[in-house]
């Protein structure tokens, strides 16, 4: 059989080596990935290492590769949504699993720890603003996943298909995907744990007025009320369901720790929000 080489339009590499979006070379990317939202967390994270070795950054698309310990972590962050997911996580794995050189897809494939560092806000009475919550799976609302040919297990399907069913929205196709069982035991063991939804949007897609009116009345009331064998939908974002679906199609390790800045069900928010993410970071990176 002959090896396939990916062609220049579909694996977009810049004059000087690096990839078209992420503009990194393969060398400058970690085993242990940590993603965060927004580009200013970058730093917030690195500052913490023992050392950085490189700082580079395109677009939303801000890196830092350093030392913590001995262990080497690279810090991205990824902007906002899944569309943004799509490009990162394409292109974190053609990084580490493509030979630029020929173009082909290596022999030996690595399998990166991707760790979200996240904010999002809470759809359950019983998880106040100040939580850390560890996602056990990603569900979205968003369109990406129509686009790629699932690779989900027979129970994440199974449980897919009760949420959809009580959530009534089967004109949106939720995807629902677990995240890596290894890292959630390494990194979430004793935090608070649930379902994360994925939105394609802050405001109405995250059940939020302001000005214009809601399509779908009463969605915090609708997901907050799914339960499944103590499986709950606990809450919202926009970027964790992409991560864990491309991880599991691509075989990386992924992991959404959120940090609770919106109680949806309050109608509260956080007064120091700053603060709570400072912790979640510090809990992380002790436990990475
Ligand atoms: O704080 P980050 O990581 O960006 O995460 C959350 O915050 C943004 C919305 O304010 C969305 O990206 C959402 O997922
Ligand atoms: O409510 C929230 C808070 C942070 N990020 C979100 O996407 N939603």
């Amino acid at each position: 059989m002959s090896i396939q080489k990916i062609s220049e339009a579909d694996l977009i590499i810049n004059p000087d080596g690096s990839i078209y979006h992420l503009n990194l070379l393969p060398e400058d990317v970690a085993d242990i990935v940590i993603t965060v939202g927004d580009p200013d967390r970058v730093g917030e994270v690195s500052k913490h290492f023992d050392s950085i070795d490189l700082k580079k950054g395109k677009r939303e698309f801000i890196t830092h590769t350093g030392n913590l310990g001995n262990k080497r972590i690279t810090v991205l962050s990824t902007g906002i949504g899944t569309d943004n997911i799509d490009i990162v996580l394409n292109e974190l794995d053609a990084l580490v699993n493509i030979d630029f050189e020929t173009r082909t897809v290596k022999s030996e494939l690595r399998s990166l720890d991707i760790i979200r560092i996240g904010t999002s806000g809470s759809i359950r009475e019983d998880i106040p603003v100040g939580s850390i919550l560890a996602s056990t799976h990603g569900l979205g609302l968003d369109a990406l996943m129509d686009f790629y040919e699932p690779n989900n297990n027979i129970e994440d399907v199974y449980l897919q298909q009760k949420i959809t069913k009580h959530l009534g929205l089967e004109q949106l196709r939720p995807y629902l995907t677990a995240g890596s069982s290894k890292l959630l035991h390494q990194i979430g063991h004793d935090l608070l744990q649930g379902i994360t939804v994925t939105a394609p949007g802050f405001y109405s897609p995250q059940g939020r007025k302001v000005r214009a009116n809601n399509r779908f009345e009463g969605l915090i009331d609708k997901l907050s009320s799914f339960e499944h064998q103590n499986q709950k939908l606990t809450n919202l974002e926009m970027e964790t369901a992409g991560i864990y679906a491309l991880a599991n199609i691509f075989g990386h390790q992924a992991l959404s720790i959120n940090a609770i800045l919106a109680q949806r069900k309050k109608l509260e928010f956080a007064k120091d929000p700053q603060k709570i993410v400072d912790n979640m970071i510090k809990l992380v990176l002790e436990r990475i």
